[in-house]
C-alpha cells in the first residue's frame, strides 16, 4: 500500500557517481586515461565508444570489480573503498547468454540479485520470495520463472536480468550494452521500458550503447562531454519532474500496470 510518505519529493542532484582523473591499464596497458565526470541523480547518462574504448572496463571500475590505476571514484557521495550500500546498484553486464544446459532457473537467476555478488544458490526467505515475484511479475516473466535460463531467447533472458538488477530497488541502474543480439522489434520495447523507468520510477541510468539512434533521440544530438575515444550523452534529472520516492511493491506494480496499458513494453 502506498504511504503519503512514499510520495514525498526527495532531494534532487545528489552525485551519484564522481570520477575524479581516473585512468586503467590491464598490465602496462593504458585503457582509461584521466577521465573526469559526474552523475546526478536521475541523470540518463549514455555511453559511447568504439569497440576498445574502454566502455566496459569503466563500468567495472564504477561497480567496484576493477581497481582504478589512479584517481578517485566516490558511490553516493563516499569513496569506493568504503562503500557498502551494493543493493543501491543494480548492473546488468554485458553478453549475458547463458549455456542452454546451465542448470539455473530464471527465479534463482532473479533472486541472486538479492545476495552477495557470485551467490546463485541461496536459502531463500520468504520476504525475499515475494520480492522476487514482484520483480517477475513486473518484467511479465512470471511465467517463465521455473524453466532454466538458458533455455529462454535473447529478449526473454534481458528481462531476466533486468528483473535481476531490479529487485533490490535500486536508485542506479547500469547497464552494458544491454540490447545486443535482440531483435529490433523487443529492443524498442526495452528502450520504451527503461525510459519509462527513468522518467517516473526515480531511477539513475548509466548505460553503454551502441544504439546512436536511441542515445540520440532521447539524450540530444551532442555529446556533453567526451574522453578520450569515449563519449557522454546526458540527459539531466533537471530535465524532469519532480522526484517522487517510490518503495519497490509499489514502482514494480505501477510499472507492470503501465505495461499491461500497453504504454511501456518489452
Ligand atoms: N581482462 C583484460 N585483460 C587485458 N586486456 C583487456 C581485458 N579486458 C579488456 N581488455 C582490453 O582493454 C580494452 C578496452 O576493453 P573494453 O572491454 O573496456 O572496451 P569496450 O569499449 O567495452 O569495447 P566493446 O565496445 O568492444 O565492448 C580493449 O583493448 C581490450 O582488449
Amino acid at each position: 500500500m502506498l504511504t503519503k510518505q512514499q510520495h514525498q519529493p526527495i532531494a534532487c542532484h545528489q552525485p551519484i557517481i564522481e570520477l575524479e582523473e581516473v585512468s586503467f591499464a590491464y598490465e602496462q596497458k593504458p585503457v582509461i586515461e584521466n577521465i573526469s565526470f559526474s552523475v546526478q541523480e536521475r541523470d540518463f547518462v549514455g555511453v559511447i565508444g568504439s569497440n576498445g574504448a574502454g566502455k566496459t572496463t569503466l563500468l567495472r571500475m564504477i561497480v567496484g570489480l576493477l581497481k582504478p590505476t589512479a584517481g578517485a571514484i566516490r558511490l553516493f557521495g563516499e569513496p569506493i573503498q568504503q562503500f557498502k550500500d551494493w543493493n543501491r546498484i543494480g548492473y546488468v553486464p554485458q553478453k549475458n547468454s547463458f549455456n542452454p544446459l546451465f542448470p539455473a532457473t530464471v527465479r534463482e537467476v532473479v533472486q541472486s540479485g538479492l545476495y552477495n555478488r557470485n551467490k546463485l544458490f541461496k536459502r531463500v526467505s520468504k520476504a525475499d520470495a515475494i520480492k522476487c515475484d514482484e520483480a517477475l511479475h513486473a518484467m511479465k516473466i512470471e511465467d517463465l520463472a521455473g524453466k532454466r535460463i538458458g533455455q529462454l531467447s535473447g529478449g526473454q533472458q534481458q528481462r531476466a536480468f533486468l528483473a535481476r538488477a531490479l529487485i533490490n530497488n535500486p536508485a542506479l541502474l547500469i547497464l552494458d550494452e544491454p540490447t545486443v543480439g535482440i531483435d529490433t522489434e523487443t529492443q524498442e520495447g526495452f528502450f520504451h521500458l527503461i525510459k519509462h523507468m527513468h522518467q517516473h520510477h526515480n531511477i539513475t541510468f548509466l548505460m553503454v550503447s551502441h544504439d546512436m539512434e536511441m542515445i540520440r533521440s532521447y539524450l540530444g544530438q551532442q555529446p556533453k562531454q567526451q574522453s578520450g575515444k569515449i563519449k557522454f550523452y546526458v540527459k539531466h534529472s533537471h530535465d524532469l519532474e519532480d522526484c517522487v520516492e517510490t518503495n519497490l511493491t509499489h514502482s514494480l506494480r505501477e510499472l507492470r500496470q503501465s505495461m499491461e496499458r500497453g504504454k511501456v513494453g518489452v
